[in-house]
């Protein structure tokens, strides 16, 4: 749980001899995490700015009188006037002191907010645990004196329990927060788009974390309305996919709307090409096929269940770079079973402009990714203009320059002119890419078709071959041990005397200990 080490460290560091940051409370640090001005607020002091112009003992928390606006009445969130916020604040507990200064810190830090707990199931915590442990039975194996190996082990292992054990302390605490800060922990704002700030929570229940997007500006009876709605009506619908961002839940509070969705580490594709494009580097052709082909994948989900996403660009596609630790992990579905061949996976997210492809209901997404026929109202090949998009996100990737808003330049991408390139792409990958910017939308792939593609299909046939020849290999060499073992046994058998020679002088290379040790070497392939 990066998120559980982000606070540890920072808590244990301040605990480190530098006192001068003796006032480190919890809120100091999120706000230091967040730059001025940013327009990234926290929701934490939005929420509070709004409370001190709103809420007086006079006013109703909830003075919101659009119809619309009961709509989003998906879970009332209850009010939460100052005063009982800070009645609501606990002191540390005082009937279980704290062990050290650090541990006091860490009570101070968190008495604002309630705990958050320690998922003991995800992969960080099980790889934390099992570290500790091979530790730990080290510690044992030197330590000669049996008293004080005891008085320590038990010392050490109200430590491990306190460090790598869930929490003891009460899951969620029944005080008068808002959803958002009873719920979650925020750790940092991880974006901004032009409908809401991103920001990286680990929710203190389950200890995992999430991205959770909340509305930058209030959506009661306002255009931002339908797009909030229409996002989270699209992931409700959507469920689970590996390559579209998994929603998990959705509310409203304080006029606005909030979703909690799956955190992706490796931030957005957008970032990834700017980071790249900063050292002049730009994605390879296997990482353009990888990108193209999973995002088709994405779309291929998202378009056979009657909808399309009308926003897809760089800034709408999130990486993981690692096993998922928001809960649930990777979902299934028919042909994803094959991991990525890159350890990189990309999903679709912002479903905020998605809408049904029988009954549209168009929101033009981002000017620079659209189609022509779009712009013309012509909605009757609608899964054909993520396709475009998806054809200038890969374009933009591979280190096109940045593609125009309007005018001349903006015409002539539509018109078939491909962006000028700063790398040599192989000649079929290039054509592929030309048809998925094709003027005329029927001529381009379907998702379906994209995913099926040889150009796109075939690299990760190639790396099926070479590990299918490894596992090939392995059994031949399993085989051919158990043979030789099968041969001896014979021969011992037949000739004990011959047998009981073998067996007192050993030939050379062969062990002494561990004699079966092939027999149950693992290499990891099931059934074995
Ligand atoms: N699930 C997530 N995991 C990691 N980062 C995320 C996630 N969701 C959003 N972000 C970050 O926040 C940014 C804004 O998110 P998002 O695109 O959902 O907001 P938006 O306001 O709808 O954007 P837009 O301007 O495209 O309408 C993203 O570009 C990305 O950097
Ligand atoms: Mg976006």
């Amino acid at each position: 749980m990066a998120s559980v080490n982000v606070v540890q460290q920072h808590l244990s560091f301040s605990s480190s001899g530098e006192e001068d940051s003796s006032d480190n409370s919890f809120d100091e640090w999120a706000h230091r995490s967040v730059p001025v001005r940013s327009p990234c607020r926290t929701p934490r002091v939005q929420r509070h700015r709004t409370r001190s112009i709103t809420i007086s003992p006079s006013v109703p928390t909830s003075p919101i009188p659009y119809a619309a606006w009961k709509k989003l009445r998906l879970c009332d969130s209850p009010s939460t006037p100052k005063s009982l916020l800070s009645k609501s604040t606990l002191p540390c507990s005082s009937s279980k002191p704290c062990r050290s200064q650090r541990f006091l810190r860490l009570s101070t830090a968190f008495d604002r907010v309630p705990s958050v707990n320690v998922n003991p199931f995800t992969p960080e915590t099980v790889r934390r645990n099992s570290e500790h442990h091979k530790r730990k039975s080290q510690r044992s194996d030197d330590d000669e004196d049996d008293d004080a190996q005891r008085s320590k082990e038990t010392q050490n292992s109200s430590e491990d329990e306190n460090f790598f054990l869930p929490s003891k302390r009460p899951a969620v605490s029944a005080r008068m927060l808002s959803r958002y800060e009873s719920e979650f922990l925020e750790l940092g704002c991880i974006g901004v788009g032009e409908f809401g700030s991103v920001y990286r929570c680990v929710k203190r229940l389950d200890g995992c974390m999430y991205a959770i997007k909340r509305s930058r500006r209030p959506i009661a009876g306002s255009a931002n309305e339908q797009l909030a709605l229409k996002e989270v009506y699209a992931h409700a619908v959507l469920g689970h996919h590996p390559h579209v961002v998994r929603y998990y839940s959705a509310w409203a509070e304080d006029d606005h709307m909030i979703i909690q969705n799956e955190y992706c580490d490796g931030g957005s594709l957008h970032d990834a090409i700017t980071e790249k494009g900063e050292q002049g580097e730009y994605f390879s052709v296997p990482e353009l096929r990888d990108v193209l082909l999973q995002v088709s994948m994405g779309l291929k989900y998202i378009h056979s269940s009657g909808l399309v996403h009308l926003d897809i660009k760089p800034s709408n596609i999130f990486i993981c770079r690692r096993p998922s630790s928001s809960a649930g992990g990777e979902g299934d579905s028919e042909e994803e079973d094959e991991s990525p061949s890159s350890g990189v996976v990309y999903k679709i997210g912002d479903l905020g402009h998605v809408t049904s492809i029988l009954s549209p209901q168009v929101e033009e997404g981002d000017s620079r990714f659209l189609a022509y026929e779009v712009l013309r109202e012509d909605y009757t090949h609608l899964p054909k203009a993520d396709i475009f998009a998806l054809g200038l996100t890969v374009f933009l990737a591979a280190g096109a320059p940045p593609l125009p808003q309007n005018g001349d330049d903006w015409h002539s991408l539509r018109q078939g002119e491909l962006p000028s390139l700063p790398q040599e792409l192989p000649a079929p990958f290039k054509d592929l890419l030309k048809t998925l910017l094709d003027p005329d939308p029927t001529t381009r792939p379907s998702a379906s078709a994209l995913c099926r593609h040889d150009v796109l299909r075939k690299e990760r046939a190639g790396k099926l071959a070479t590990q299918l020849r490894k596992e090939l290999n392995v059994e031949k060499f399993r085989t051919a041990m158990l043979e030789r073992e099968l041969k001896e046994a014979r021969l011992a058998a037949t000739s004990p005397q011959q047998s009981s020679q073998l067996g007192s002088l050993p030939r050379a290379g062969r062990k002494l200990v561990g004699k079966s040790a092939a027999r149950s070497m693992s290499f990891g392939f099931p059934g074995y």
